[in-house]
């Protein structure tokens, strides 16, 4: 199946890191928000040209519509899309499965012409600032076809997964809900409830946070918003998984109460819990390898003096490589820095060797 035109409905976070994907692979892709900031942001950032039924040059139906919006509002974007017929086939990529598609068919849209999807990748930032072209690479995306979808519809999916650099997994709404709960929907509760405890810490207390605290509480930066809608629309199922992380949190909690009153055996329980959550760990695939991997990363130590970021920007020009995102790290107390920048995988090699030429520490 042939994308040639892929029509991106909502470019927030996701809808522009799929068009980023899609026009890195030479897709024409529309955009639309009703947002009309989002869209322009999309457009500057080269993730295509604003889609406009109504003025303009004619654009045609596109081979393909993602809407990318908020669950709550799939079913009705759809419905609406469907009613210009915007497109061929049809695609979400809501963190919720059931719930849009049990609306769409309420609302009446026709489900042939639809499958619905889910990208197992994101970040704790939204809108189109945050959008990332390599988002998606070697990471899973669900796709759930329903028995009435067309054929058709799925292969154009299966498509959008591939130029994206996804992991087609196949499964049906229900299923999916259900997993999504244990991976990804009760873990973003437990982070934000960790997260919630530092609300009131000390200062102390804060002064003394280290990369494990950051690496479990991440996702707690998430828009509660969006989250709200999410965890709405699979309400029962991350209760049932909380529930039980629930039960173990006040198992730990009461076995050190045990311990701290002298009753020694109670470490055998706290044992077995760390003994279980080592081995949930170990089943996450890729936890050994890692996914597949996306941009590279060359580590360059700069002083920290003006100018030398734009030194470096310029080295990086001259040696042709393009730079896809920057971050810088303070080393504290030191008048260093390392600018971390993200290239082609292909192209790490290359800007290392020319950074040290040209004098710059690259550990
Ligand atoms: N944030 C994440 O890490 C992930 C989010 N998702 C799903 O992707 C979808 C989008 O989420 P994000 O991109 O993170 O959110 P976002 O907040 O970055 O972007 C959502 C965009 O949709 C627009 N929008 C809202 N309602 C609309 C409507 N009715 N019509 C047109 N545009 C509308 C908003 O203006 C915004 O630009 C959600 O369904 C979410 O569940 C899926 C995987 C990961
Ligand atoms: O930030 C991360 O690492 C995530 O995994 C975010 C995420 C949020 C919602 C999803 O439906 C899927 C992934």
């Amino acid at each position: 199946m042939d994308l040639r035109t892929v029509l991106v409905v909502g470019t927030g976070l996701i809808g522009t890191s799929t068009a980023l994907a899609l026009r890195k692979r030479g897709v024409r892709v529309l955009l639309a928000d009703r947002d009309p900031g989002a869209v322009r942001l999309a457009r500057e950032l080269g993730a295509g040209e604003e889609w406009r039924p109504d003025g303009g040059e004619p654009v045609g139906r596109a081979d393909l519509a993602i809407i990318a919006v908020p669950p709550a509002h799939v079913a009705t974007e759809l419905l609406e899309l469907q009613r210009i017929d915007a497109a061929r086939f049809y695609t979400d990529v809501a963190s919720v499965k059931a719930e849009p598609i049990h609306r769409a068919a309420q609302l009446g849209c026709d489900l042939s012409s639809y499958v619905a999807s889910h990208p197992l990748a994101g970040r704790e930032k939204s809108g189109p600032g945050a959008a990332r072209a390599d988002l998606f690479l070697g990471r899973p995306w669900a796709l759930c076809p329903t028995e009435v979808a067309d054929p058709e519809a799925r292969a154009a999916v299966l498509r959008l997964i591939e130029l994206c650099g996804g992991n087609a997994v196949e499964v049906n709404a229900t299923d999916h809900d259900r997993a999504v709960a244990v991976v990804s929907h009760a873990p973003h509760v437990a982070a934000v409830a960790v997260a919630a405890r530092l609300a009131d810490a000390t200062d102390v207390a804060l002064g003394l946070a280290g990369q494990g605290v950051r690496d479990v509480t991440r996702i707690a930066g998430s828009d509660p918003g969006l989250w709200l809608g999410i965890l709405s629309g699979n309400a029962s199922p991350v209760a049932e998984v909380l529930e039980a992380v629930a039960g173990d949190l006040a198992d730990a909690a009461n076995a050190l109460r045990a311990l701290a009153e002298g009753d020694g055996t109670a470490t055998n329980e706290i044992v077995q819990l760390l003994k279980r959550g080592v081995a949930g760990h170990d089943r996450i695939p890729g936890k050994h390898g890692g996914p597949a991997p996306a941009y590279a990363v060359v580590q360059v130590v700069i002083g920290d003096r003006p100018g030398q970021l734009a030194r470096l920007f310029q080295a990086c020009d001259e040696v042709g490589v393009n730079v896809e995102d920057v971050r810088l790290e303070h080393a504290p107390g030191l008048p260093l820095g390392i600018a971390e920048l993200s290239v082609e995988p292909d192209a790490a090699v290359t800007l290392t060797r020319a950074l040290h030429e040209r004098g710059w520490q690259v550990p």
